[in-house]
């Protein structure tokens, strides 16, 4: 028989800890829970243990798909009844450990660190070891790992922007300006690569170096290269798609770039719709971007997310903002002006189990903005000479982009890099009001 890494989850029903901060340790763990159980049998016990359930995906278990229970996890109940659950716990064939807290109020901290202790403790040695270095396959680096199991507020960082988005070395330069901008603000970088065909959360300063000087020679990775790019041991920069994939999957709830994809200009026709809306409408991540280029269709863009369910707001505005200007002339479905209320929103996200993401868009600073006129400018006018010189479908992005650098001298760039970084500083506040909400619940 297989043996799963599958634990089983116990709760009781008389204790005060919120379903939220229960669910979220768990979805950050580094194991796949298979089966909720309720032992109380209060009514609002069964609710939370149903919500929680909704929270980490259980894989559903029957005759046809059975499982090794390979370790049992938490159990928060008054002494009295802990004999009664031990004794029914030994009538489970793998039923390894089980933990008794007297007291009815864990952190987060706490309950995480008891899943982790459970963890490593029930998995046979090898496996242990496997799990403590990738995560299943996932490398990830200390002081993330350290970060995510206190509760501490963590910002992904995608790579395609590093490769594909600018040249070196100002890609190099930016990505470490970007990380020291998020270590400033008080949370923990974590920039997301596939380096030889292994996924890594939070990389070293010569791993970006690398990615960097690899450039457009690096895979650019979205949901869809993920699996053969590590089957083949290949160097994949993330794009939004793949980036929000890996952070969900480690338990990072807030990621910050500089423009997503949308749907392109013509797309009714072509069906060039960028993967990362679709990605949008099914992993709770919430993205903090600059909107996106006047290149893209924007308002079916719009409708596309809205159609994927995907939770848009204006950060400090009420338009929907379009890269290098920070208006559209497209309203934005709502607004929020403060890190508290995207901290707000990503909390409900989570406890209402709705899985799917949250975009934050923040316009463009206004003095950098002044500055990006002249590429709004140079955007329209290469977009005419697409028409002038028949260019169409795949040919459309490159052109325009390389059109311009060349009409702007390099203003785009400096644009480009200036609204990364903005975007850094406000997503680095919401990790921090997002740990913090989640922290006191
Ligand atoms: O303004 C930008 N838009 C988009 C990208 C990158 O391009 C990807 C979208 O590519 P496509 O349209 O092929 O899905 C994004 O996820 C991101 O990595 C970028 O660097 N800058």
């Amino acid at each position: 028989m297989v043996v799963m890494q599958h634990c089983l989850i116990l709760e009781f029903g008389n204790f005060q800890v919120s379903t939220r901060a229960v669910a979220i340790p768990y979805s950050r763990a580094s194991f796949q829970p298979a089966l909720v159980m309720e032992w109380g049998g209060s009514r609002r016990a069964q609710t939370r243990v149903a919500t929680i359930a909704r929270h980490i995906s259980p894989a559903p278990c029957s005759a046809s798909n059975p499982f090794m229970v390979q370790f049992v996890v938490f159990v928060m109940f008054p002494s009295s009844q802990a004999l009664c659950i031990l004794s029914r716990l030994s009538s489970l064939q793998h039923a390894l450990l089980c933990q008794v807290r007297q007291h009815s109020h864990p952190t987060i901290s706490e309950i995480f660190a008891l899943c982790k202790c459970v963890t490593l403790t029930a998995l046979p040695s090898q496996q242990v070891s496997n799990q403590m270095n990738d995560n299943g396959g996932i490398q990830i680096k200390g002081d993330v790992r350290d970060a995510l199991e206190r509760g501490l507020p963590v910002v992904a960082l995608e790579s395609t922007i590093i490769s594909h988005g600018m040249p070196y070395p100002q890609n190099f330069e930016t990505a470490k300006e970007v990380e020291a901008i998020v270590r400033e603000s008080g949370a923990v970088p974590a920039t997301i690569a596939i380096l030889d065909g292994v996924p890594c959360i939070g990389l070293e300063e010569d791993e970006l170096r690398k990615l960097a000087q690899l450039g457009k020679r690096a895979i650019k990775t979205s949901r869809r290269d993920i699996a053969y790019v590590i089957a083949k041991k290949m160097t994949g920069a993330t794009t939004v798609s793949a980036t929000m994939f890996f952070a969900a999957k480690v338990g990072i709830n807030v990621f910050v770039t500089g423009g997503i994809g949308g749907v392109h200009r013509e797309g009714e026709t072509t069906m060039d719709v960028s993967s990362d809306l679709t990605e949008l409408g099914r992993t709770a991540v919430t993205v903090v971007c600059a909107g996106v280029k006047s290149i893209l269709d924007i308002p079916r863009t719009l409708e596309y997310l809205e159609t994927q369910g995907v939770t848009v707001v204006g950060y400090g505005t009420d338009e929907f903002p379009a890269f290098f200007t920070p208006r559209s002339g497209c309203k934005a479905p709502s607004r929020v002006d403060t890190p508290e209320e995207c901290a707000a929103i990503t909390a409900a996200n989570l406890s209402m189990g709705l899985q799917s993401g949250i975009l934050v868009c923040v316009p463009i600073p206004a003095h950098n903005a002044a500055a990006a006129e002249p590429v709004e400018a140079a955007i329209q006018t290469s977009l005419n000479e697409l028409k002038e010189k028949n260019i169409s479908g795949a040919a459309v992005t490159p052109y325009v982009l390389k059109r311009v650098n060349e009409l702007t001298g390099g203003a785009s760039l400096t644009a480009n890099i200036a609204l990364i970084k903005n975007n850094a500083r406000v997503g680095s506040q919401i990790a921090i009001a997002t740990a913090g909400l989640v922290e006191e619940s």
